[in-house]
């Protein structure tokens, strides 16, 4: 049995699945595992068996815990590594269990580790890890300071620790390779552009990716013809103008860091701001903490990056904990300070701008809204407000008994708009950018 790794390390979590490549069918998933809040400890750890036959019989199946062990995306991994190493003994020591199961969950049995790299430069297909491409990733960190990083770190650390597998790099700025060069473009010497490479990448590609297939699928639509705007909004958050199945404009840039704002990142601000907000903006800091990962950016992109956004204005990374503020069951529980609410309203006003902006961009010609990511997937009362402000261009009322059935609703995409089956829908799809991963590895024939 081969299997696939696919690894996703966001800004503040570590995302795995375990697949079985299968070769007429989609990857078969076998088992998950999350550890969130890694930016904000303690972390949280969840592994959870999907679909491995026999599983039933032992007790490790599922596992939920805070770990204060876990400091960042490798060790995140490192603990991973063990679980899934001690739930594998476990099946290798239940006579309940099928031989060929027993078996088949060795670590050895892994094939492809999928990482999923946010900035990819001029990369714009999937690569194996190489000395070269390695370098290549690295050079790319300052572009990415929240990720590319940490996912040589995991790489490293995956390497070490399977070393018959092979590591393959997939990129988040993939998708956006057709953006139009007036898009693509900032307005600056484009001479100087062109030399150091200074131009919109865009980011959450691998999310877009799964949500232009999966939507496409729900509505019967050839992704060739499909359009939508798309928010991934998560600890980094984005937003997707995507027509003909390809992204025509994003939200985020030449870095993760413009367009929305999200757990600690500032978002769009004036760039002259950061100038008045501190004296040091300029003074360039470097931290090798080791082989992998080094960067080397500047106190300004530093505050940018990790000190601004939610926490910046309430105080937490979690937005789930902002939107209980913001929206207190009884009036008394309404905080006297409404940092909450601001944070929320800032939000919401931000992604207001972007989806009006793709509406003109698409001409109108949308098949639907589609809300994707932590927040977006969780969040009933963002999706609420954002679908009360865009009725207006003729998207379909959001049905608030469909938006607060979503967590219950089976499927990769829920409809929570009352368009029926036309008009322009408003949808949440469950992204998965660890199966995008897995999907596109099975496809590469050269892989197996
Ligand atoms: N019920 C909820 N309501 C609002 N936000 C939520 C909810 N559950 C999770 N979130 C938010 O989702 C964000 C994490 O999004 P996710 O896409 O998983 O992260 P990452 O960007 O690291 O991949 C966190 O800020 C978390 O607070
Ligand atoms: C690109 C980006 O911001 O990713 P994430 O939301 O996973 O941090
Ligand atoms: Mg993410």
């Amino acid at each position: 049995m081969s299997l696939i790794l696919a690894v996703n390390a966001g800004s503040s979590s570590l995302k795995i699945s375990l697949f079985q490549r299968q070769a007429n069918d989609p990857p078969r998933l076998l088992l998950t595992s999350s550890t969130s809040s890694i930016s904000s400890p303690p972390a949280k750890f969840n592994f959870k068996v999907i679909d491995v036959p026999g599983s039933e019989s032992t007790s490790s199946g599922h596992k939920e815990s805070a770990e204060a062990d876990i400091r960042d995306h490798e060790s995140a991994f490192g603990h991973f590594v063990e679980t899934l190493a001690r739930y594998a003994e476990g099946l290798r020591r239940s006579t309940q269990v099928p031989d060929e199961v027993r078996l088949s969950l060795e670590l050895s049995q892994i094939r492809n580790v999928c990482h999923r790299v946010v900035h990819g430069g001029n990369y714009v297909e999937p690569v194996a890890i190489t000395e070269q491409t390695y370098n290549h990733i690295e050079r790319l960190s300052d572009l990415a300071p929240l990720h590319n990083g940490a996912a040589l770190r995991v790489i490293h650390a995956a390497m070490a620790v399977l070393p018959n597998s092979r590591s393959i790099a997939f990129f988040d700025t993939a998708f956006h390779k057709h953006l139009p060069a007036h898009v693509a473009a900032y307005a600056i010497d484009q001479n100087v552009a062109r030399k150091r490479g200074l131009r919109k990448y865009g980011f959450h590609g691998l999310s877009y990716a799964f949500i232009t297939r999966s939507v496409a699928q729900y509505l019967r639509e050839d992704p060739s013809k499909l359009n939508i705007i798309a928010l991934h909004i998560g600890s980094g958050a984005s937003a997707c103008a995507i027509r003909g199945g390809k992204s025509i404009d994003t939200s985020m840039g030449l870095t993760p860091l413009s367009g929305l704002p999200g757990a600690t990142r500032a978002g769009d601000i004036d760039p002259s701001l950061i100038f008045h907000y501190t004296k040091n903006g300029g003074r360039i800091l470097s931290h090798k903490e080791d082989a992998a990962g080094e960067v080397h950016i500047s106190d300004a992109e530093r505050i940018l990056n990790t000190e601004m956004g939610w926490k910046a204005l309430a105080g937490t990374t979690d937005f789930g904990e902002i939107v209980r503020k913001a929206f207190p069951r009884s009036v008394s529980e309404k905080p006297d300070d409404d940092e909450y609410a601001l944070a929320f309203d800032l939000l919401l006003d931000r992604i207001l701008h972007f989806v009006g902006a793709y509406y003109l961009v698409l001409r109108g010609h949308v098949d639907a809204l589609v809300f994707a990511g932590g927040v977006g997937e969780h969040s009933v009362e963002l999706r609420s407000k954002v679908g009360e402000a865009v009725s207006c261009l003729g998207f379909a009322a959001v049905d608030e008994r469909k938006n607060e059935g979503v967590e219950e609703k089976k499927g990769v995409v829920v409809d929570i708009g009352n368009a029926g089956q036309c008009g322009k829908r408003v949808l949440v799809c469950r992204t998965d950018e660890q199966g995008e991963m897995a999907r596109e590895c099975s496809a590469i024939e050269d892989y197996w």
